[in-house]
This record gives structure tokens, sequence and C-alpha cells, in this order.
């Protein structure tokens, strides 16, 4: 026979009856999209009407949440700010062993009817190797809230996605199982909605600005504060080059994802694509097409993927006979001057900048690189950035600014004027032309980073970067004479 306090232990609500939470919520507050169907790309979003660069047409609030089990110690676990003061929230179950914080009881109240309620007598599930699971799980009860018995209506690519095969994974659904007496039907539920957030799922990251040392902004990074399922932004397909871009955290919301459109103009009932990662400005062919068969299951068709060019702008080469066009790797003739490249010296060349990059030796590399590619090739710029970095911390400030202004040409060229990596090229030669104290330019740099903060919304999401450069302008104008 069960021991009461055993017996008490395992009555949670999904013995209880499932709450009927939220049925009809809507998660959307802007949504300018229309799912249509396709008989080779499933289904997929589309324009309901005409959009410009920078408009945005979705704004959703996440269908389940898990915050990393790494950031719980200073976020709050249902809405995913970042938590500085020491009036955090604790669960409402005094004994309850899971390190959970919240901002308030608002948000400790919604984070248990979404979740934490079935959790929280069961510590034992709060370890990092069970994340994915207990995150299906979540996916589970949420969806039958909602008198569904998986995620409702996204696509779960099961019979690539063989969980059934993945005997560790299996391993933890019995656990899980175990623990909450969850009959065949659920089980198979379960392995259903794994397969569902594994090509589903978007990694919620939070730009910040780290400071080179203390008086400069110069890098930025990103963290990885935990993961989300959004049944409007899930129907978004993939392109290597998209039309739109996902962005989170817009209204100071972590977990608020958001469209914007980064090329224009789109019609309507045209599709919006998002990148699942991959990238043609970023990635080769064959990285991209290997990373997106191995993770969404697809062979990707896009423009940029069918054909047989290896145009990764990393091997942007310039013809060294005219000097103007330019090559794509073993391309057989120069479409301009119509003479056949020396495809053994770029290789030798490409040889040589690696052992000069071993060397650290960046000024060489350049030299190298300039002579080879064109001025817009990525590497080009992430090599002017390197030297922006090395030049700002050995105080080098006005060689720092004109490596860094390159390295922001490059950006513009492959990304576009109105770009979220552009910006973060503007943040750094913003800061940079400011410690050099080259007023006019700085003034007309940081005018021109604000406004393009302003236009992709990254001054809601990076109010520290407006307020620093605020800071900066108002040093110049009214300091520095
Ligand atoms: C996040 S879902 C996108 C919506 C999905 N098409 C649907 O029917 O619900 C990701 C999955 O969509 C499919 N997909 C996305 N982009 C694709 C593309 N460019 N070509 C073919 N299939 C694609 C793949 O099956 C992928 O795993």
């Amino acid at each position: 026979m069960l021991q009461v306090d055993t017996l008490h232990k395992r009555l949670t609500p999904a013995h209880i009856g499932l709450s009927t939470w939220l049925p009809n919520q809507s998660f959307t507050t802007i949504c300018q999209v229309t799912i249509k169907d396709s008989l080779t790309e499933g289904k997929y979003q589309v324009a309901n009407k005409p959009f410009r660069q920078g408009d945005i047409v979705l704004k959703e609030e996440p269908f389940i949440r898990q915050l990393n089990k790494s950031q719980r110690k200073d976020h709050c676990y249902f809405c995913f700010r970042s938590l500085t003061t020491k009036s955090v929230v604790k669960c409402r179950v005094k004994t309850c062993k899971w390190e959970v914080i919240y901002c308030d009881r608002v948000c400790e109240g919604r984070g248990w009817l979404v979740g934490h309620a079935w959790l929280c007598r069961f510590p034992e599930l709060d370890v990092s190797d069970m994340q994915e699971v207990v995150f299906g799980f979540i996916g589970f009860v949420t969806s039958r809230c909602r008198g569904q018995n998986i995620l409702p209506g996204l696509v779960s690519n099961m019979e690539s996605n063989n969980i059934i095969q993945d005997m560790r994974t299996m391993e933890k659904i019995d656990k899980i199982a175990s623990l909450f007496y969850l009959s065949e039907d659920t089980i198979d539920s379960l392995i259903c909605i794994l397969s569902q957030i594994r090509c589903n799922s978007f990694a919620i990251k939070q730009a910040a600005s780290v400071a080179v040392d203390s008086s400069y902004v110069v890098s930025r990074e990103s963290i990885h504060l935990g993961q989300a399922v959004y049944l409007t932004a899930s129907r978004f397909n993939h392109d290597c080059d998209p039309t739109a871009l996902v962005i989170f955290g817009s209204d100071g919301n972590p977990c608020q994802l958001q469209v914007q459109v980064t090329k224009g103009a789109i019609v309507k009932g045209q599709s919006v694509t998002i990148s699942y990662g991959p990238l043609a400005t970023k990635h080769a062919k064959e990285e991209r097409k290997k990373k997106l068969k191995e993770d969404y299951f697809f062979n990707c068709q896009c423009s940029s993927c069918v054909g047989n060019r290896e145009e990764s702008p990393n091997s942007i080469y310039k013809c060294q006979i005219c000097k103007v066009s330019r090559l794509y790797r073993q391309q057989d003739k120069c479409r301009n001057c119509d003479q056949k490249p020396y495809w053994a010296y770029f290789l030798k060349t490409e040889a040589e900048i690696e052992m000069y990059k071993q060397q650290q030796d960046y000024l060489k590399v350049l030299q190298l690189q300039e002579n080879i590619y064109h001025d817009n090739a990525l590497s080009v710029g992430e090599t002017c950035d390197k030297l922006a970095q090395i030049y700002c911390v050995s105080g080098q400030m006005r060689l720092a600014a004109k490596y860094s202004k390159r390295s922001l040409e490059v950006a513009k060229a492959i990304y576009g004027k109105i770009s979220v990596e552009a910006a973060e090229e503007m943040m750094k030669l913003s800061t940079l032309l400011f410690n050099s104290m080259q007023k006019a330019e700085a003034i007309k740099q940081i005018n021109e980073t604000m406004i393009v903060y302003k236009i992709l919304g990254l001054s809601k999401s990076s109010p520290e970067d407006i307020e620093e450069l605020g800071d900066m302008k108002n040093h110049l104008i009214y300091i520095v004479r």
C-alpha cells in the first residue's frame, strides 16, 4: 500500500484533471501573415499585405517555453527577464526544491499554470539531461489544455526524426512516464511532441554588450536564455537568403518573438521566409545543406542552394587579370575578360593567409586577402574587425576606427544598410570614433547608429546601447570643444 506522504507527493494536477488554462488565449499581438500549403515544403507563411523593409509582420508570445537551467539563478523562470535585485519571488510551495525564481507573484502564477504545477513535486526532474524531455512534457500538458494531444498543427518529421531509436531519450521518457503514470497513448504523444520541438523550437537569445575594457563597448555577444515554441512563427519556412529576420526581446520582453522584413518590397501573397541558422551570406553551400538536413530534415532548394556555383561571400575572388570581375570557386572562365583563372594561385595564397592567421599577423592577412578577394568579401570584413579590436585594446583608437569603418562597409554590403549585423558594427564604430575624439565624424556616426537601431527595433531590446550613444553624443556636444 502507498504511504500517505508518497501519495501526496504523487498527486499532481496531471491526475486531478488538467486545468483549462487560458484555452482561447491569443498569442499574437501583430499578425500580418497567412498560412499556405505546398506539396514540397509543407505549410508556409505569406504576406497579408505589401511590406517594406523594416515592417513588423508578427509579434508573438510562446506557446511553451523553458528557461535554461544555467540561467535560472538570475532570470525569471517564466518571463526570462534578468533579475538583478534581491527581491525575487520564489515558488508558492515552501518545500519546492527546483531552483526557480520569478520577477513577482504574477510571473510565479503564470509559471505555475503553464508547467511548474506539474513539476514542483519532482525535483529529480530538475537535472540538465532531463531538460529536453521535461520540455516535451510541458508541451503535452499545455496541448491537453487546448484539447489536443500534440503541439497544435506543427510538423514533426517523425519518419526522419527517429526518437524511438534513440535509447537515451527513450530512457528519459520512461523515467517521466513512471513518475506520472503515463499511458501508452500519452507516451506516443510525448514522442511526437519531442520530434515537433526538435524542428520547430526557437532558441531565445539576448544580445549583450561586452566591454573590452571598462570605458568602451567593442564587442557584442548573445546569451542563450532558453527555448520556446511559437504556433505562428513555427510556420515560417527557411530560405538561405531570407526576406525576414527573427528578433527576440522587443518591448523589453525577452520571450517576445518579432519577425521583421529585411528585404522589401514584398507583395501581398508572397512567401515570407526566415533563416533557421544557415545563411548564404555567411556559410558555404555544403555546410548549409548538411545542417538543414541534419536538424530540419529537408533538402534546401532555395535560390541560393540550387545551381552549382559556390558563392559563399568568404570566397568571392577577384579576377587577377581584369581585377574587376567576381569569380566563384573553381569557375572556369572570367565572365568579364574571358580569361581562365589561375586557381592554384588563389589556393596557395589562402594557405599563406591561414599561416599568418596562426601567427596572429592580421595586417599581413588583410594584405593577402585584399589581393585575392573582392573588397566586400566577408573574410575581409572579419579581418578588419579583428584589427579594430587589436588596435582598440592597445589604445590606438584612430587606427581602430579606420579598420572598424571598413568592417562596417563590408557588413552593409553583405547584410544590408539596415541590418542587425550593420547595426552592431555601427555601435562599435561610434564608440571608437568617440574614444578617438573625432568629434564631427563621431556625432554623424552616432546619429546614424541611433536611426538604424530605431528602425530595427533594437532601441527597445538593447536600451543600454541607446543610452550609451546618447551619453557619448551629449559629451561630444556639451563638453568637448
Ligand atoms: C518550423 S517548420 C516550418 C513549417 C512547416 N513547413 C510546416 O508545414 O509546418 C520546419 C519544417 O518545415 C519544412 N521546411 C522548412 N523550410 C523548408 C524549405 N525551404 N524547403 C523544404 N521544407 C522546408 C521542413 O520539414 C522543416 O523541418
